[in-house]
């Protein structure tokens, strides 16, 4: 397969998005028009630098308001189209990209449309050079695939060939099928892109929130498989309008593009197996079967504190590390390791973070295919050195540094317990009723967001929930939920847009570190709140208000409210009477915390509207230090701006 990217989808000057595209695995680039026309360099220029980044020109774009126009401007439109063919020669680039016409001026007219195109595709192949006709979604006469089909159809010229784009066809919601009909040796180029569901203006939506296939809404897959199923071979070109992307760091947003497209064609792949894209082979997207153990890195002192709130909510140390300074602590079937070395990955990772939740571990079919698969996708396998008798456990860096270990029953990995820390498996039974992870929350800047979740859904077999926003006194945290569909995995991600959010503050404070809070399954959040309390565990104190807001708002038994009321317990209730029980501890470290849930009759979600409450409840709860910081400071609000 023949990946491209256009020049638009990333920030930089133009040699600064080459180095990034290149590095990033890509065999070619759209040179925007635009990029070219703000280098400070001649075309034969440009197309050298192209070139010596092992790069090629897959397109030179756009060229607007060609198709349909009245005498005299027509005569002036080729003129203006021979000047860009001047230009492409000098490049090194033999397609030029021709979106529908957009000027009140145009006339339409399918035939006379065809007829323009039939012209320009003779003074094209004069030249040996090619043009693409594509639809924008806000075009004036042709703003559908189906309709630029016909006009390449009845132009019947060999140098005048289809662009689709995704964007454009799934944003007016045109049935992808439509595509299979069209013969794939018509098919100029193909253009890629997602986006968030958005109820907007189509050209606004456009210009500004497009994303990586697999980032938005859009079913891309869909679309590319129809496209598949034409035998069109060439390339694939994402173009990515964005504005955040156009501020982002050019080496990530190109990683994160390579990553799409891989991800994508290993699914299309599967669909349409006889499909002429060729597309390498990787393990399937994994399903995990759970999260089999969290790692903590820390200093002595603070695992002496962690070890004692472990303790309070019902932990035992059930080992000791053969001969690492790690400890493991069990209750049900959560297993949560703290590690103290003075060497090594936890190590380096407490210097830079503090005391933090570094690595998670996770139970899939395969850990061995799981690497691979997330090698191919770009991640970063892990490896450390540890003596012979030590269990090499298979293990990626995840987005923000931390590690994702993962152990499955099918190898000695099953072992790990025994072989490490000489114990069986941790079993079900909870001393103060916690039975198992539930999920694990990560916060990240807004703007890494995207890499996040493109991260965890093209490895794992997961979904990506809506995201939601959550009120904080500081300001709007996005929050975004990945989960399987069997809830073995549930993953929420956070997004800080600034500082004075606990989240930011948060990633402030630990210097970008990733999991800021773990949620552990009770089978009976009543029992566990009075075996905690008399552990002397401190819940979150969460204001009276809100308990009078719940009797009134669901109708709920005064003496069910008391109950929560008097232990901390957050509530929730689903459409179909799904209920959700949540508890939390005080903060450790800087900012993370721990969170007791309980789920009753199928309930999904994740307490989303008590997110605000909860958060007002640990900014209150924060020491006076970091209070002033946290609240109405006006030097934290303008360090964002
Ligand atoms: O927004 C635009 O004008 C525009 C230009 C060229 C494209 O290929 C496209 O998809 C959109
Ligand atoms: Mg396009």
């Amino acid at each position: 397969m023949k990946t491209s990217i256009a020049t638009v989808s990333i920030s930089g000057d133009l040699r600064e998005k080459l180095a990034a595209i290149s590095a990033a695995g890509f065999d070619g680039v759209e040179i925007f028009e635009n990029d070219f026309l703000a280098f400070d360099g001649s075309p034969r220029e440009v197309g050298a630098m192209v070139r010596d980044h092992g790069l090629e020109i897959t397109v030179f774009q756009p060229f607007r308001d060609f198709e349909g126009m009245p005498e005299p401007l027509r005569a002036r439109t080729f003129d203006r189209v021979e000047r860009k063919f001047d230009v492409m020669q000098e490049l090194g680039t033999d397609l030029m990209l021709i979106c529908s016409n957009v000027s009140t001026q145009s006339l339409g007219g399918i035939d006379r449309m065809a007829a323009d195109f039939a012209e320009l595709g003779e003074r094209a192949a004069k030249r040996g050079l090619r043009v693409g006709y594509e639809a924008l979604a806000w075009g004036r006469h042709v703003n559908d695939h189906r309709d630029a089909w016909e006009v390449v159809r009845r132009a019947d010229h060999p140098a005048v060939g289809l662009v689709l784009d995704s964007f454009h066809t799934l944003a007016r919601n045109i049935d992808v099928e439509t595509i299979r009909a069209i013969p794939g040796d018509r098919i100029s180029i193909v253009q890629l892109a997602d986006a968030p569901r958005m109820d907007m203006d189509l050209l606004y939506w456009s210009r500004h929130f497009r994303n990586m296939p697999g980032e938005g809404d859009l079913p891309v897959t869909d679309f590319m498989c129809a496209v598949a199923a034409t035998g069109y071979a060439g390339p694939l070109s994402l173009e990515i309008f964005n504005d955040q992307f156009r501020g982002g760091s050019p080496k990530s947003i190109a990683i994160d593009g390579h990553r799409s497209l891989v991800a994508l064609m290993d699914q299309v792949k599967r669909s349409e197996p006889a499909m002429s894209i060729e597309v390498p082979d990787l393990p399937d997207r994994v399903a995990v079967k759970g999260v089999e153990f969290v790692e903590f890195a820390a200093s002595d002192q603070e695992a002496e504190e962690l070890a004692g709130l472990l303790a309070a909510m019902g932990f035992h140390e059930a080992a000791r590390h053969r001969h690492k300074d790690v400890a493991l602590f069990r209750q049900g079937g959560i297993n949560i390791v703290v590690n103290t070395e003075k060497e090594g990955l936890a190590h380096a990772s407490y210097v830079v973070h503090g005391a933090n939740a570094y690595a998670i571990g996770l139970k899939v079919g395969d850990a061995a295919a799981t690497v691979d698969r997330a090698r191919a996708l770009g991640a970063t396998p892990f490896e450390q050195p540890g003596r012979p008798s030590d269990l090499a456990i298979p293990a990626i860096r995840g987005v923000g540094g931390g590690l994702i270990y993962f152990v499955d029953d099918a190898s000695n990995l099953s072992r790990v317990w025994e072989i490490e820390f000489g114990v069986a498996d941790a079993t079900a039974d909870g001393e103060a009723g916690l039975v198992a992870i539930d999920h694990v929350a990560q916060t990240m800047n807004y703007e890494e967001m995207l890499t996040w979740i493109l991260f965890y859904v093209s490895i794992f077999r997961t979904r990506k929930l809506p995201m939601v926003d959550v009120v904080d006194p500081g300001g709007l945290v996005r929050s975004q939920v990945i989960e399987s569909d069997d809830g073995a995995l549930r993953l929420t991600l956070n997004g800080a847009e600034n500082r004075k959010t606990l989240a930011g503050h948060f990633i402030a404070e630990s210097f970008g570190s990733s999991v800021q809070h773990l949620a552990f399954a009770s089978t009976d959040i009543f029992r566990t709140a009075d075996a905690l309390a008399a552990r002397g565990f401190e819940a979150l104190g969460i204001s009276p208000n809100y308990y009078d807001d719940l009797e009134a708002r669901l109708a709920l038994e005064p003496e069910i409210v008391d109950r929560m009321r008097a232990r901390n317990i957050l509530y929730d209730r689903d459409e179909q009477g799904g209920e959700y029980f949540q508890l939390y501890s005080r903060n450790f470290g800087e900012g993370f915390f721990f969170e007791i849930v309980e789920r009753r009759g199928g309930y999904t979600g994740y307490g989303a509207p008590n997110a605000p409450f909860r958060i007002a409840a640990q900014k209150r709860s924060i020491a006076p230090r970091n209070e002033a910081a946290l609240m109405a400071s006006p030097t934290a609000a303008g360090d964002d701006r």
